[in-house]
């Protein structure tokens, strides 16, 4: 396998780079951070994804870019092949968009199908890629590191050799899976074993015969007792029909003995009643006499003429229509006069009672007479006493009356003479402040003139008074003052006389108030009486009238007093006549009555006589009843005596006898039967289990024979699984030997190349990979001991030597992948970096496809066919990757 092409775009610090790669050995060259170690991590990266990295998405893409891809060409066994990753930011985290792997054939998707294809592809996986080809850098020691038995897991890996161990393993659990399997089944045919030889040694078969034996001779019993039971059977039946016969001849003779009874029992009877009627009859007869008797007597008593034998119903019944209707029309009579006497009642009372209505309105008219008797003698006294009342109102009238003899005004004029009175007083005031207010004013003036004057100053031009002529003034002024203080007077005086006189006004209308108000009150008074006085006139006629009207009705009740005692005199009377009514009433009924009691009596003798005819007639039916009876009597005795002739005690005896033998036996048999027929069922339920018991044996016998089968089965199986076991532990170990002298001797071979005439003298490595370095005097040393050159030297030797004898085992079937060391040089002096170039040159010789190496030391460039030269801009941070051939290369390192 070899890389071909690898194809960058943002992946870390590379922008966008294109490096083709072919084979031999290709040195990549560059400074520090330059971006040589990012170019492998890409390969790497581009087949197992970034976990075989140790490192995440993110980290792969360029800081600051959204996107990366990578795009990895390879040729592997023949075949081209092109890997292609994207990634890109999505929100928080970096995702892997695109993951195809494109070959010849066919086309692989999805990170996980491409690493799964990748390992298939190269027969490793990333760790086993990493131990084998890729020496990723600062992992040099990692080989020597590891323990043995990492050591030994790790080559195993690489050669396959775990893939034994995994079936060696698979082929235990087979072993010990079908090891329990086994156990089980061969417990389960111990216990079949011990089933069986239990059941065997209970003999079934000669259970079974006896068994049968004991069944036939109790069957045979049985058949004899059945036969002898219906024997028994057929006597008991034949006996019990004898019997029967003469229980039912005794029952008929029981019958008719009671026939017999009943029917003597039935003529006595009879007879016994025949007597009574009998009895009966004569009674009647002799009732029938009587009454005989005393129809004639009740015939005499009548008016009808005749014996008592040609009296008919006809007869009887025209006599009692007749007396019914003269019964009828007293009767008519004796209502009217009941009528009549009522009237007479009614009228006595009706009359009696107005009498007494009478008198009593008689007596209210007189109490009311008496009534207004007494008011008119109060009304008179206190029309006297309102005459006295009126005297004194005229009395006052006159006096003030008196009051305007010498007054101004009548007393119709008062309001109109004081109103006059008050608007002229009303006046004069309103006068008198003017004038008073005139005099005022005059008076000051006055004084101020006067007081100029004595200041000798004119009071009108201020000028001095000596010869002014204004002084005449003066005077004019002192003679106003007087003349109003004259006014103010007269007013005063007229004020006062107003006043006098309003007053005066004022009592005038009270007057008159007064005049009038009496005036009223003696008119009302007097109308008054008058009204009063023609009361009393009234009241006298209607007392007249009123005692009249009470004398004329006590003389109509009087005359209503008469005519009700006539009417009890005629009441009585017509009571008289009444009784009289009544007494031929009660003899008519008499009469009646007689004729009916005839009637009564002739019925009753009518009836005496049918009943008579009844019971003769009864009697004679009853003899004949008799005379019937005492016939059939003869016949049934007859019979009697027949039947006591036919029964036969000693054939009874005989049945009986034989019957309770019968019956004796087969109550004998029945337990005898039921137990043989148990024991019989005993025997057949036995011999059904020793059946069963049989079967069963067989078929454990079966199973038994199926299950050994089964565990010789097992057992070969398992000899197998075992044997398997140990051919895969063997051919393990044998093929590890193998590999461990040919890795021994491999190592040793690269070792002596690259430590030629130093002080090791060769490597020994054991069955458990356990390494040990011998030094030229044969001491042991153990590889951590050695220096750290000497130490990355050993690893790289090994690393080959792993190598080497993977490129021959797997012999060309997988062409393995490209030689990867990434700084192997770290710990070396110029010395061993120069057989470090030996080493890598034998590689090539031994046919390694491809290798891969970055360094930056000078003199790894030489052994280069191809050198890549990677450099880092240092405004852009971003490398970029350049391709020279060997030529250039060798020139280069002659340049430097
Ligand atoms: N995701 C990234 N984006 C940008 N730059 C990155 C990213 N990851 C790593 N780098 C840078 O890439 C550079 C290359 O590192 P790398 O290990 O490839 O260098 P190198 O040439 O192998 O160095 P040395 O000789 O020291 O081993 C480093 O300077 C690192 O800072
Ligand atoms: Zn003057």
């Amino acid at each position: 396998m070899r890389f071909e092409r690898l194809r960058l775009s943002n992946f870390k610090c590379y922008a966008d780079t294109d490096l083709e790669l072919s084979s031999g050995v290709t040195v990549i060259h560059g400074l520090n951070g330059s971006g040589k170690s990012s170019l492998l991590e890409a390969c790497f990266f581009a087949l197992y994804g970034a976990r075989a990295l140790d490192q995440t998405l993110d980290e792969l893409v360029t800081i600051g870019t959204q996107e990366a891809s990578v795009d990895l060409w390879f040729a592997h066994d023949g075949g081209h092949y092109h890997i292609q990753r994207e990634l890109k930011q999505r929100g928080d985290s970096v995702q892997t968009t695109t993951c195809v792997l494109e070959g010849d054939e066919e086309t692989v998707e999805g990170a996980r199908d491409v690493r799964s294809a990748v390992t298939d592809l190269l027969r490793m996986d990333a760790s086993a890629f990493v131990n084998c080809a890729y020496v990723r850098q600062g992992e040099v020691n990692k080989l020597i590191n590891a323990s043995p038995g990492q050591r030994q897991d790790m080559i195993d890996d690489l050669l396959q050799l775990g893939k034994l161990e995994e079936y060696r393993e698979r082929a235990s659990d087979a072993r010990v899976g079908v090891g329990r399997v086994r156990d089980n089944k061969r417990g389960a045919l111990d216990d079949l074993d011990s089933q069986i030889e239990e059941k065997e040694s209970e003999a079934y078969h000669d259970q079974l015969n006896a068994l049968r034996s004991d069944l036939a001779d109790v069957r045979e019993k049985i058949e004899r007792y059945e036969e002898n039971r219906e024997r028994a059977r057929a006597e008991r039946d034949a006996a019990q029909e004898i019997l029967d016969e003469y229980e039912q001849r005794r029952g008929e003779l029981a019958e008719i003995e009671g026939d017999i009874e009943s029917l003597t029992e039935a003529i006595r009877e009879t007879e016994r009643k025949r007597g009574e009627i009998g009895d009966r009859i004569t009674e009647l007869r002799e009732e029938r006499e009587t009454e005989r008797e005393t129809a004639g007597d009740l015939l005499g008593a009548t008016d009808i003429d005749a014996p008592l034998n040609e009296i008919d119903d006809e007869t009887l019944s025209n006599r009692l229509d007749s007396l019914h209707e003269e019964r009828e029309g007293l009767q008519e009579r004796l209502n009217d006069q009941r009528l009549e006497i009522q009237q007479y009642d009614t009228e006595a009372e009706t009359a009696r009672e107005r009498a007494a209505e009478l008198d009593a309105e008689a007596e209210q008219k007189r109490a009311e007479a008496a009534d207004l008797e007494a008011d008119l003698e109060s009304t008179r006294e206190r029309v006297a006493q309102t005459r006295e009342k009126i005297e004194t109102l005229e009395a006052q009238i006159e006096e003030t009356n008196a009051t305007f003899e010498d007054a101004p005004v009548g007393p119709d004029e008062t309001d109109a003479h004081r109103e006059s009175v008050a608007d002229e007083l009303t006046a004069c005031r309103e006068e008198l402040t003017t004038t008073k207010t005139e005099l005022e004013n005059a008076r000051e003036t006055l004084a101020e003139t006067e007081e100029l004057l004595d200041a000798g100053k004119c009071p009108e031009c201020g000028q001095s008074v000596d010869g002014a002529p204004h002084v005449e003034t003066l005077d004019e002024e002192r003679e106003t003052v007087e003349q109003l203080e004259a006014a103010v007077d007269e007013l005063r005086a007229r004020r006062d006389e107003l006043e006098a006189e309003l007053e005066q006004a004022g009592s005038l209308a009270d007057a008159a108030d007064e005049l009038a108000r009496l005036r009223d009150e003696r008119d009302q008074l007097e109308t008054l009486v008058e009204e009063r006085e023609s009361g009393v006139t009234e009241t006298e006629e209607r007392m007249e009238s009123l005692r009249g009207e009470a004398t004329e009705l006590e003389s109509e009740a009087a005359e209503r007093r008469e005519t009700a005692s006539e009417a009890d005199d005629q009441a009585a009377t017509a009571r008289e006549q009444m009784g009289e009514l009544n007494a031929e009433a009660a003899e008519l009924k008499r009469r009646i009555e007689r004729v009916e009691s005839l009637s009564d009596s002739l019925a009753s003798i009518e009836s005496l006589s049918d009943e008579l005819d009844t019971l003769r007639e009864r009697r004679q039916n009853l003899a004949e009843q008799n005379e019937l009876r005492n016939e059939r009597l003869a016949e049934k005795r007859e019979r009697r005596d027949d039947l006591e002739s036919q029964v036969d005690d000693d054939a009874i005896a005989d049945a009986k006898a034989r019957k309770e033998n019968a019956e004796e036996y087969l109550e004998d048999v029945k337990p005898e039967l039921d137990r043989l027929e148990g024991e019989r069922d005993e025997l057949q339920a036995k011999i059904g289990a020793v059946e069963n018991s049989i079967a069963e044996l067989e078929s454990l016998r079966e199973r038994r024979e199926q299950l050994a089968e089964t565990v010789a089965r097992l057992d070969e199986l398992y000899d197998e699984t075992e044997r398997l076991q140990t051919t895969y532990a063997d051919l393990r170990a044998e093929l590890r030997q193998q590999n461990v002298q040919k890795l021994e001797r491999m190592l040793n071979e690269t070792f002596e190349l690259l430590y030629e005439n130093d002080a090791y003298s060769h490597i020994e490595l054991d069955g458990e990979y356990a390494l040990t370095v011998y030094q030229k005097d044969g001491d042991p040393l153990d590889p951590e001991q050695l220096s750290g050159g000497e130490r990355a030297i050993f690893n790289l030797s090994l690393r080959c030597a792993i190598y080497r004898l993977l490129a021959e085992g797997i012999d060309g079937a997988a062409p393995l992948p490209p030689l990867i060391l990434d700084e192997p040089t770290v710990f070396l002096d110029s010395g061993h970096v120069s057989k470090l170039v030996d080493l890598i040159e034998s590689m090539t010789n031994l046919g390694v496809a491809q290798i891969l190496v970055v360094s930056h030391d000078e003199e790894l460039v030489t052994a280069a066919d191809e050198l890549v030269t990677v450099e880092k801009d240092s405004t852009t941070n971003r490398s970029s990757v350049e391709r020279r051939d060997a030529a250039d290369a060798t020139a280069l390192a002659a340049f430097n």
